[in-house]
């Protein structure tokens, strides 16, 4: 298959990360006899450096034109801590979901039995753990009306949601809850927002089409409560924009590093893959971010076109990874790897399963190994 992929790895450790995704996807074009043409854009506070905006027209016209999105992060410390910049990186995140129609976003949380003990949660709560977070990302609070005073002293955000725009994700949302445990969870705030009250009434009436699958309702509260006491309840959980943007963090703790957490971002038209993590700006240049998200992202794009055995080929990968622990300080104290390291070895794998000859004894980068 030949798949043109815009390659967007924006700030911080966004290029790091989004270097060994690709590595990954080159591994399984060779292996699988695929082309994949990566071709990147600006996008974040290094396209507001560069261009003056956080997504340049050009950005958007590759994306626009192109099989798939890669993205890797964007953000920077100096407009986290200047509430009044004028422009802001995660401007052209949030333009480039809307202009590409990316309402569904999808990330999937798991406990794995290797990293079970690296959990700062117990074994026993959260083995077993398995979950589809289907998040709205087109709209709610993100993209409502904005407001402030002439005075600067009043501001507001308007959550707002239409009825289609609640269909379209839910129906994704069933559909993928009847391929797994048959049970879906909504997430909302019913007891206090107009909005949620409209999630709750469109989701029970669209589950009449999907009766093999049982629903829920959570209160967000309380689901953040549940997700990390009792997280092997829930199947696919199915939520508004800014719920699923802070659940989906407080999940990530259950695996143990936000940075396996991958995520796809799916529209009618057009499809983005991104890790959840942000820049990490503490951690640019060091070679301490985990790339596995970023890798694990690469492998939704690849399920997204249908090619699951290159997708399994990358999943493979990560898991030897993350079982001979060849992971990066998140998750590795003693020994870690960096996040190059991780990423060759990645691919090596993936090229590769049956060889032997692969030194995982040196490719440590503690205090006596070699880089
Ligand atoms: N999708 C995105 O591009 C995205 C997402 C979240 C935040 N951001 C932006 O990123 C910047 C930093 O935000 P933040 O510090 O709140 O969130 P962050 O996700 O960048 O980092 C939070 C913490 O998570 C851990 N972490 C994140 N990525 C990791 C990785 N790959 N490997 C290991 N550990 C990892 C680190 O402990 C880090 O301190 C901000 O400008 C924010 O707006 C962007
Ligand atoms: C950077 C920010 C706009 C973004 C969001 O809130 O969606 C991020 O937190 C994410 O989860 O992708
Ligand atoms: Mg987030």
């Amino acid at each position: 298959m030949k798949l043109d992929i815009a390659v967007l790895s924006g700030d911080g450790i966004g290029p790091e990360v989004t270097a060994q995704a690709i590595k990954a996807l080159e591994a399984v074009a060779h292996n699988f006899d695929h082309s994949f043409i990566f071709k990147e854009g600006l996008v974040g506070a290094i396209a507001i450096d560069k261009t003056g905006t956080p997504l340049p027209d050009k950005t958007l016209e590759l994306c626009v034109n192109t099989d798939a999105v890669l993205f890797g992060a964007i953000g920077a410390p100096k407009y986290d801590n200047d509430p009044s910049a004028p422009v802001r990186p995660e401007q052209g995140l949030l333009k480039l979901r809307k202009e590409l129609g990316l309402y569904a976003n999808i990330r999937p949380v798991k406990a794995y039995d290797t990293l079970i003990d690296k959990s700062p949660l117990k074994r026993e709560i959260i083995e077993g753990t398995d979950i589809s977070i289907y998040r709205e990302l087109t709209g709610g609070i993100y993209f409502g009306k904005k407001e402030i005073s002439k005075d600067g002293n009043v501001a507001s955000d308007l959550c707002e949601y239409s009825k289609e725009e609640i269909e379209r994700i839910t129906h994704l949302a069933f559909k993928a809850a009847q391929k797994r445990r048959k049970k879906l969870t909504l997430v909302d705030k019913a007891n206090v927002l107009e909005s949620s009250r409209l999630w709750r009434k469109v989701v029970t009436q669209i589950a009449t089409e999907y009766s093999d699958v049982s629903l829920d309702f959570l209160f967000v509260d309380k689901a953040a409560m549940q997700m990390i006491l009792n997280p092997s309840q829930f199947d696919v959980v199915l939520t508004e924009n800014m719920f699923g943007d802070i659940i989906s963090d407080e999940a990530s703790v259950i695996g143990g590093s936000i940075g396996l957490l991958a995520s796809a971002s799916i529209g009618d038209t057009c499809c983005m893959f991104e890790p959840i993590h942000g820049s990490f700006p503490q951690a640019t240049g060091k070679g301490i971010a985990n790339p596995i998200a970023a890798i694990l992202s690469a492998a939704m794009l690849l399920e997204h076109f249908n090619l699951m055995g290159e997708a399994n080929a990358i999943r493979d990968a990560v898991e030897k990874a993350l079982e001979l622990n060849l992971t990066t300080p998140d998750l590795n104290t003693s020994n870690p790897l960096t996040t190059e390291k991780v990423g060759d070895f990645i691919a090596d794998y993936i090229l590769n399963p049956e060889d032997s000859n692969i030194n995982f004894e040196n490719i440590h980068v503690g205090q006596s190994t070699i880089i």
